[in-house]
């Protein structure tokens, strides 16, 4: 089976919304999906600020664990990287797109292709499991009256089934959201962010919520979903054993710096835990 992009080819998207072609694993590691340069910031005109001067760059298709001690700033770090919070200063270029001066619906469209996983998965309770998903297609920068207009479009609701399959759920798709356990629940609002056709997802600790086995299984179909349909993934989490066993590479933050950046068999569980001293 090809990949979402594959089988399912946008239609009606605005060009500039409408992405790339997915990159081959085997030669992702030459483009940047990602790189930031010089990003600060403080709250509140704090003088000390949560970071400062951090730089990185992330190819296409590597997928990266953030971690670090309780309030070492691992969620700013990932909504300054996207301007979900505006940085202080640098700049990050997303996709060789330069986020950093954009406003409103240009820099929306610009993020569209990215995803964003929360720890609370923020379902809309009454409505069904497929519903919930078709809600994704509205990240995709098309604005809220093209949405309502499709929203009913049959390959629309096709799509949204298919990315409920890509979770293993196209079998509850009629079922009310708030009658899910927590671990589907994160599965639809994975599915959700699929109906954006992802380039890149970033998930802010997508487990925090659930049981050790559920939240496994839902790194599991992080690591694959990320294979087969070829995104970028950055994921903040505070289990050791999810960056090791489910990072390509570990940042890690202390003292408002990248304490660590590296390939994931540079680390082990006990030269990890050196950040939270
Ligand atoms: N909106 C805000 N206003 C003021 N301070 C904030 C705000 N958001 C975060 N902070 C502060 O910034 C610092 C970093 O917070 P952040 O949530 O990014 O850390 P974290 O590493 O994700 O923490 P945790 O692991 O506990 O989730 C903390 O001191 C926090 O209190």
């Amino acid at each position: 089976m090809g990949s979402l992009a594959e089988q399912f080819p946008l239609d009606g998207v605005p060009e500039e919304s409408a992405g790339t072609v997915p990159v081959n694993r085997a030669c992702s590691s030459m483009l940047a999906a990602l790189r930031v340069k010089g990003l600060s910031k403080s709250f509140g005109g704090g003088a000390v600020p949560v970071f400062r001067d951090i730089s990185f760059q992330i190819p296409k298709g590597q997928s990266v664990a953030l971690i670090g001690a309780n309030g070492s700033g691992k969620s700013t770090l990932l909504r300054c990287s996207l301007r979900l919070i505006e940085p202080d200063s640098g700049s990050i270029i997303i996709n060789d797109e330069n986020l950093t001066g954009l406003r409103g619906r240009q820099l929306r469209r610009k993020r569209a292709r990215v995803g964003f996983v929360f720890q609370k998965h923020n379902l809309v309770p009454r409505l069904s499991v497929l519903s919930n998903v078709c809600h994704g297609s509205l990240s995709r920068g098309q604005g809220a009256r093209a949405w309502l207009q499709g929203f009913c479009r049959r390959e629309e609701r096709a799509f949204a089934l298919h990315c409920l399959d890509q979770v293993g759920l196209a079998d509850l798709a009629e079922r009310r959201a708030d009658h899910l356990s927590g671990g589907q629940s994160q599965r639809v609002a994975i599915a959700r962010t699929l109906m954006q056709r992802p380039e890149m997802i970033f998930a802010d600790e997508p487990t925090a919520s659930l049981d050790p086995q559920a939240g496994q299984e839902i790194m599991e179909l992080f690591h694959q979903l990320s294979r087969d349909e070829d995104f970028t993934f950055m994921f903040v989490s505070h289990q050791l054993d999810h960056a090791l066993d489910y990072a390509d590479r570990v940042l890690g933050l202390k003292g408002g710096e990248l304490a660590i950046d590296g390939p994931v068999d540079h680390w082990t569980a006990s030269s990890l835990r050196g950040l939270y001293d």
